[in-house]
């Protein structure tokens, strides 16, 4: 059915959609989230929440608790330890096209009253995960679940080559990233659960997700997850004054960073980094689905601030389905 025109529409209309919307982007966030294997094509979960979005900013008064536009992310699955988030792990705002990025820029320059430099960085296809290290020691890593209360998966992120246990300063510190199944690691796991007649996973992502979420730290370890770190929940610990600079700092401290990270001056620079890795992403040897820009000073970040959900220094332009065989 052709979407009517929200700008035509009644509230009783308008909420008799939305609770429809609501309904089913909730049934898709659980099978995505918490089962690790989502049923829906991600352009068509990104156009319906989108379209939920688009009312909610027409009729506020149907914005409701449970909305997917209030929730981050899934929750926390039976048999793992629950972890409090002292600072909340967000979400990311989504944009689809250039001429969105440009309103994204054009709000934050009239908000900031001067331009911003941004840090362009690759959108990783896997699962968020937090590092917690105490005097440079690895003490804890976890899940986003909801953004404030995830799942302790210690024993499993210590399988996991790329993450350091021990930091090259003795810093207390909680750092933010994304971990994943390389391409080649996928293509060889589906392979041998195939020869076994055991179920596929669709994507690397799905795979990740159900092997970093798993009770059996064994069949993790046997996985080839790896991590890129990006951000950091509270600024002090580091010395680096820009998102750039602090990757930097990340990787002298042990972390795996992404090295496809890169300073833009202006939004043409943006657009030739989105072309470019929009040309590169068969290639690369893990799955990306857009890219992230942010706010390059980590002060401007901090001024910033985020909404319930989302940092008001970053967005992300995603790319359409990949076509690409993974
Ligand atoms: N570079 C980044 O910040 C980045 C990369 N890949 C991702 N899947 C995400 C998700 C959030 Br939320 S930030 C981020």
């Amino acid at each position: 059915m052709a979407e009517q025109p929200i700008t035509a529409m009644d509230v009783s209309t308008a909420e008799t959609e939305a609770a429809g919307l609501r309904v089913q982007l909730n049934q898709w966030r659980k099978d995505y989230y918490d089962n690790d294997a989502p049923n829906v094509e991600d352009d068509i979960y990104d156009r319906n929440y989108a379209r939920l979005v688009a009312l909610e900013q027409a009729f506020p008064q149907l914005i409701t608790p449970d909305s997917p536009t209030q929730l981050v992310g899934g929750t926390v699955k039976a048999g793992f330890t629950k972890v409090q988030h002292e600072i909340p792990m967000l979400s990311l705002g989504d944009v689809f096209s250039q001429a969105e990025l440009q309103e994204f820029n054009d709000r934050l320059v009239q908000n900031v009253g001067e331009p911003v430099d941004y840090n362009c960085e690759l959108k990783i296809d896997g699962l968020a995960l937090s590092l917690r290290y105490e005097n440079g020691v690895l003490v804890q890593g976890s899940t986003r679940g909801n953004g404030t209360v995830g799942e302790d998966i210690t024993k499993n992120i210590m399988t996991i080559e790329s993450i350091p246990h021990q930091l090259t300063k003795p810093l207390t510190i909680d750092v933010r990233g994304e971990c994943y199944m390389p391409k080649a690691a996928f293509a060889a796991l589906n392979e041998r659960r195939e020869a076994a007649g055991e179920s596929v996973f669709a994507n690397p992502r799905n795979a990740a997700a159900g092997s970093l979420r798993q009770l059996d730290t064994k069949v993790t370890a046997e996985r080839q997850l790896s991590t890129f770190m990006y951000n950091i929940a509270d600024y002090e610990p580091i010395t680096a004054r820009t998102q750039s600079d602090m990757l930097t700092e990340f990787a002298d401290l042990g972390f795996t960073i992404n090295p496809a990270f890169k300073v833009a001056h202006s939004m043409d620079d943006v657009f030739q980094y989105i072309d470019h890795y929009q040309n590169e992403r068969p290639d690369l040897a893990y799955g990306i689905d857009g890219i992230v820009i942010k706010a390059n000073p980590l002060p401007l970040q901090r001024q910033l601030g985020a909404t319930v959900k989302v940092p008001r220094w970053a967005i992300a332009f995603k790319f359409p389905p990949d076509e690409q065989p993974t």
